[in-house]
This record gives C-alpha cells, sequence and structure tokens, in this order.
C-alpha cells in the first residue's frame, strides 16, 4: 500500500493546468513501495508519476533531492527527472502534501536477482556516483554511523522480544563497527543513493537479450558520504539468497568489477568495504527494528523482516577478507 493521500480527479486536473504536459487521459494509484503516495500518470504529453510526500520525508529537504535527481538526469542518468510547472518550480502542493510530477521510466525491477544484473548495476551505481560530481549542495546521511546509536537506542526496550539477545548482540556489532570505521577523509566521498535495492532498479532485455539497467528510482535516502558504502548497501542487497544466509560470491564479483571499470576503487576503499558491509547490514537491519517495533498493529505498511539483517550482518562479521565479498 502506498497511497495514503487520496487525490480526487479534479483537483488533479486543476493541479495540472500549472503544467505544460496537456490534459489527463488517466491515472491510477501505484501499491507499491512504503515511503510516499504514488500515482501514475498518462496526459496528452506522455507517462508521468506524482508523487506526494509523506511521512518520513523532511519537506526541507525536498529541494535537494529534486536538485540532485534533475543534475543526474541532465548528465544522461536513467533517473526520474523532476518537471517544473511554468513558475519554473517542481516542487508543488496538492491535497495538502508537498508534491512532484516526474517523468517516467519503463522497465521492470528483478524479483529474481541473477547474477546478470548485478553487472549492469554496478555500472549504473558507478555512473550515478561520476554523474554526481559538480552538484554542489550537501546532504549529510542522517542514517550513517552517528545516526545508529540513537537510533539502537530506540530499539533497545522490544529489541529482544524479536529476537532473544537481540540487543546485547547489536550493542557489540555497533562497537566494533565504530571502532573500525574509516576515519574522516579516509575514503573519498560524494553523493550517494543509499537505498539502492532490487526494488529502486528499473531494467530492460538489451539487443543482446542481456538485462540492462532503464532506471533507478527512489532518491529520497540520498546523501552526501563515503563512495563505497553504495557498494556496500548493494553487496547486502543483490548479493543473498533470499534467506539471508547464503551469500552469492559471482553476483558481488559480477557488481564490484562492472563498478570498478569505470571508477575504480582504491586500495584504501577495498580494504574498508568489509566494514562498510557491516555497517549497511547494521543500518537496514536497525530501521527494520524500529518499524517492526513502533508500527501499530492494522497499520497498512508491509514490514521488513529485520532478522534478515541480522544473518547478513553475522556473514559479514565472520567473512575473513576481501575474497570472501567478491572482490
Ligand atoms: N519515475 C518512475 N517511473 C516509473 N515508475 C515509478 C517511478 N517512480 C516510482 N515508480 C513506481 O512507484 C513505485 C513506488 O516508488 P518508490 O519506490 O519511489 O516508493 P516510495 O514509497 O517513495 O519508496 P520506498 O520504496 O522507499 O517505499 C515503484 O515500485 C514503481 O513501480
Ligand atoms: N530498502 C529498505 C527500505 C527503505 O527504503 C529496506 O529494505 O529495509
Amino acid at each position: 500500500m502506498a497511497v495514503y493521500t487520496d487525490v480526487q480527479d479534479d483537483a488533479l486536473r486543476a493541479f495540472l493546468l500549472d503544467y505544460d504536459v496537456g490534459g489527463l487521459l488517466a491515472f491510477r494509484g501505484i501499491a507499491e513501495g512504503v515511503e510516499n503516495s504514488n500515482y501514475a500518470l498518462r496526459t496528452e504529453a506522455g507517462d508521468f508519476i506524482l508523487t506526494l510526500y509523506e511521512r518520513r520525508v523532511d519537506p526541507g529537504e525536498l529541494p535537494w533531492f529534486l536538485g540532485l535527481m534533475e543534475h543526474l538526469a541532465a548528465r544522461g542518468l536513467p533517473c526520474p527527472l523532476p518537471v517544473k510547472a511554468r513558475d519554473g518550480q517542481a516542487l508543488r502542493e496538492l491535497a495538502g502534501r508537498p508534491a512532484a510530477v516526474c517523468t517516467f521510466l519503463s522497465g521492470v525491477w528483478p524479483r529474481r536477482v541473477r547474477p546478470e544484473h548485478c553487472a549492469p548495476l554496478g555500472e549504473a551505481l558507478a555512473r550515478l556516483h561520476l554523474a554526481g560530481e559538480g552538484f554542489a549542495a550537501t546532504r549529510p546521511n542522517a542514517l550513517g554511523p552517528a545516526g545508529w546509536p540513537p537510533l539502537l537506542d530506540r530499539c533497545r526496550a522490544e529489541g529482544d522480544a524479536v529476537q532473544p539477545g537481540l540487543v546485547a548482540e547489536l550493542d557489540g556489532a555497533l562497537a566494533a563497527i565504530l571502532r573500525d570505521w574509516p576515519a574522516p577523509g579516509a575514503l573519498p566521498e560524494g553523493h550517494i543513493h543509499a537505498d539502492l535495492f532490487p526494488d529502486n532498479v528499473f531494467f530492460l532485455p538489451g539487443p543482446d537479450g542481456k538485462p540492462r539497467v532503464s532506471g533507478l528510482i527512489d532518491f529520497y535516502f540520498a546523501c552526501t558520504d563515503l563512495l563505497a558504502y553504495d557498494l556496500a548497501v548493494c553487496l547486502n542487497a543483490w548479493c543473498f539468497e533470499p534467506d539471508g544466509r547464503t551469500f552469492n560470491v559471482t553476483r558481488a564479483h559480477a557488481l564490484l568489477s562492472a563498478y570498478g571499470a569505470l571508477r575504480p576503487l582504491s586500495g584504501t576503499e577495498r580494504a574498508a568495504l568489509p566494514v562498510l558491509c557491516r555497517g549497511a547490514a547494521l543500518r537496514f537491519l536497525l530501521t527494520r527494528l524500529h518499524d517492526w517495533t513502533e508500527t501499530p498493529a492494522g497499520a497498512l505498511v508491509t514490514r521488513k523482516d529485520p532478522l534478515e539483517y541480522l544473518r547478513k550482518l553475522r556473514f559479514f562479521a565472520r567473512a575473513e577478507g576481501g575474497a570472501d565479498i567478491g572482490l
């Protein structure tokens, strides 16, 4: 479910009068996603996505996200391009919510990841990092290492009900990660996506029949942080079998090689990748755990399993060297 705010067709028609997109031909709510309300629109000018920003997005940060997408799209990255109304503004208001219209991207996200997805993914991620250069404004990562201790504190009371002993295990893992985390300035930084999961990457078959990336979406966790951390997020999200137990080195190797062909990793980045993977696993474990314990019974949101990321965290804590994670 991701239509929290209901939009009436007369309100939408009136809203679109401020844009050069012609008349509205059709629209429908999109069930996927959990953060915002999304509608697919068809107008006389083509297909668009309308997003109404809901709970977790701070309206003050929306100009940064939309500005980054505009910058990346202008440099050829297949990401949504915010469409400006006639007053030059992409960020507007509809049904009492901040709202934006973006270009529609074709393609399908992979329900079952195969190694053939991982090389184009790595290439797209490197392109994203390179295209982000020159976008001057920065946004700190609120879900980076400084954000993890307070997040864990918010899960302290309920965490052991999810799995006995969980809070103590996470205290230990967090302390070890913070101890091993790269010092400020030690690794290259830039604008990262920070949530590049399979449901945020669309593919279409290329002329050779192999999957090609046709779209990267959902930039609302994007921030300015260690570039290699984005790879750590992808290794977590793309390179395990669905149970979160078995790491697929073939996928990881395809991802890292394709990334490195466009943006070679430094020796320091390669050395840091295992701890970045532990940090990324902890980040998704903590946000899922927080949502798991905070989401009221009966809420129309699908909760994601935090323990999948405990298994991933344990895997990366056991991994003995770069070869174990596909380097
Ligand atoms: N630019 C786009 N082009 C085509 N489809 C899109 C586009 N943006 C969003 N969608 C569709 O809307 C769905 C939800 O989008 P998105 O993942 O951004 O939702 P969200 O609720 O903002 O985020 P989250 O995935 O974090 O819950 C996607 O799975 C996709 O089907
Ligand atoms: N990708 C996140 C959800 C937030 O977008 C997760 O799977 O926990």
